[in-house]
């Protein structure tokens, strides 16, 4: 696994208090088909993998808690790092397909991340995208940077609500990575965004 999937720490993708119904009603759906243990304590290996989410990534690489005191020690990620009560800002949990290479992202939108009233600032649903599909290219890839983010917003996003984001692997060439990534309502019925990214 990449170092930032690996370690064991406070984990931001663990349900919390504020996630609405519709959030752990997916969760639950993603979560029951993952990888499970026994009471004789054999795994079974699941369909999905969910994938922990720390604050600082830093931190999990080998040495990682002495360089994140000497590199930058305040940053957080970006994502990660509001301290107002859970739900203000960006909920999200993220599930790896490794055999259909997929990757699926469960985002609750909160109320500071308003753009037009009521709805979801474009540049929040870019990040939100970028998280899930960079994320999916470092499984696929390795260590990988953002090259290219092209994003098409077909229908707002309420705020307060959930959508279920889905990126798929087009294709690799060479050291690049192209996904595909769609953005909908959590029964699929609408689509809010849809987007390509080289990685
Ligand atoms: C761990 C996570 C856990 C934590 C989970 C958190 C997940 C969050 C994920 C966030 C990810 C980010 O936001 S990353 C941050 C945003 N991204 C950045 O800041 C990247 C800034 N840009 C760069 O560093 C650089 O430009 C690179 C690395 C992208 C490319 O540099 P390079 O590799 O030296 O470039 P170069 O040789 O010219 O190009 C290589 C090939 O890529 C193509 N290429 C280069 N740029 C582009 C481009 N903009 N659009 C299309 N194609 C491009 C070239 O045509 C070429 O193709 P060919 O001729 O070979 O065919």
């Amino acid at each position: 696994l990449p170092l930032p999937f690996s370690s064991k720490s406070r984990d931001f993708s663990l349900p919390n208090s504020s996630w609405n119904s519709e959030m752990k009603r997916l969760y639950e759906h993603y979560n029951s088909q993952c990888e499970v243990e026994s009471e004789d304590g054999e795994k079974q290996k699941g369909l999905w993998r969910r994938l922990p989410s720390y604050n600082r990534s830093l931190k999990y690489a080998t040495g990682g808690v002495y360089l994140s005191k000497l590199i930058q020690s305040k940053a957080r990620l970006f994502t990660r790092n509001i301290k107002e009560q859970g739900g203000a800002a960006f909920e999200y949990v993220l599930f790896n397909n490794e055999e259909e290479q997929r990757c699926v992202g469960i985002f609750q939108a909160g109320h500071l991340l308003e753009g037009p009233p009521g709805n979801v600032h474009g540049g929040a649903i870019a990040t939100i995208i970028d998280t899930v599909t960079g994320t999916h290219a470092t499984l696929l890839s390795g260590t990988v940077m953002t090259a290219n983010l092209n994003i098409n917003y077909r229908s707002p996003i309420p705020l307060g609500g959930t959508v279920h984001i889905e990126s798929s692997l087009d294709r690799k060439e060479g050291r690049k990575t192209f996904l595909s990534c769609r953005v909908t309502s959590t029964d699929g019925s609408k689509l809010h965004t849809e987007a390509t990214g080289d990685f």
